[in-house]
């Protein structure tokens, strides 16, 4: 799918240093969400998912994360409502998480960090006809983001856990079909939070519209361990890396306002 578009990122890999100043990046992602400064707004309406299963195509190993790619050429799963004018089609869906379960997620809420963040990513099909069109416009993306803890395992992840090992290095591919990425998502997906943000790896384009769920999901630690089985690095490399950490530090809100769905 055109969504794990190989938008060509600077080759220094970033290790997630800052590798550059955004010029005029004044909605960067991600950052601290303070509870108390959020502002609910009643003209949000309720999210609409409709994911259809049979646009799952892969997973990628791109060197940052796995991306679990979906068929976006027609209308097939999408997302509208909440904060978004138009609709939004489902490209892919990847993960960042950390070394352990002290940190991992790249948003935090009022400073709570979680092991890990799923981030599922959608472009404005209304406005523009591919993901890289998208990826430069301020109203172009739209991505949930959803936390990850540690607890019971999650039946439904587990189909994906047990497909990582085929692409445990970058540049890795594997089918992996009919997979429905809703039973990602938290039972109750009317609490969220937006803002206006970016991409967190280079492009770092200012396009997303952020949807940051309020009910985090459960996932087992022997789950996310299978996630830190992951390389950064390519089969051919002297030196393998594990691919853990593979978050951006968090930047500042710069006047922004979050808003809420819920008081
Ligand atoms: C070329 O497409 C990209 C490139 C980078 C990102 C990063 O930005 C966020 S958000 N998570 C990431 O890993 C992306 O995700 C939507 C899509
Ligand atoms: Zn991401």
């Amino acid at each position: 799918s055109a969504c794990s578009s190989r938008l060509v990122f600077s080759q220094v890999h970033p290790m997630w240093q800052e590798p550059l100043a955004i010029p005029g990046g004044d909605r960067q992602s991600p950052i601290d969400i303070v509870v108390r400064k959020s502002v609910f707004d009643p003209q949000l309406r309720p999210l609409k998912v409709q994911y259809e299963p049979r646009t799952c195509q892969q997973i990628w190993n791109n060197g940052y994360s796995f991306l679990v790619e979906y068929d976006d050429t027609t209308d097939k799963s999408t997302l509208k409502g909440g904060p978004l004018e138009d609709q939004f089609r489902l490209c892919q869906f990847h993960f960042h998480w950390g070394e352990n379960n002290a940190w991992g997620s790249e948003h935090s809420i009022d400073r709570r960090l979680y092991p890990a963040e799923l981030h599922l990513v959608h472009w404005n099909s209304d406005k523009y006809s591919l993901f890289e069109e998208a990826v430069i416009e301020e109203n172009g993306l739209a991505v949930i983001a959803v936390f990850l803890k540690i607890g019971k395992r999650h039946e439904g992840l587990q189909k994906l856990v047990d497909a990582l090992p085929a692409v445990r290095h970058k540049d890795s591919v594997v089918e992996f079909t009919k997979f429905d990425a809703a039973c990602l998502l938290p039972e109750n997906i009317d609490d969220y939070w937006t803002y206006a943000g970016s991409l967190t790896t280079p492009p770092l384009t200012e396009a997303v519209t952020w949807i940051v769920m309020k009910r985090h999901i459960e996932v087992s630690h022997d789950q996310l361990a299978v996630f830190r089985s992951l390389l950064f690095t390519s089969a051919e490399e002297q030196v393998q890396r594990s691919m853990v950490n593979n978050f951006r530090v968090q930047q500042a809100v710069k006047g922004r306002t979050v808003r809420s769905s819920f008081t």
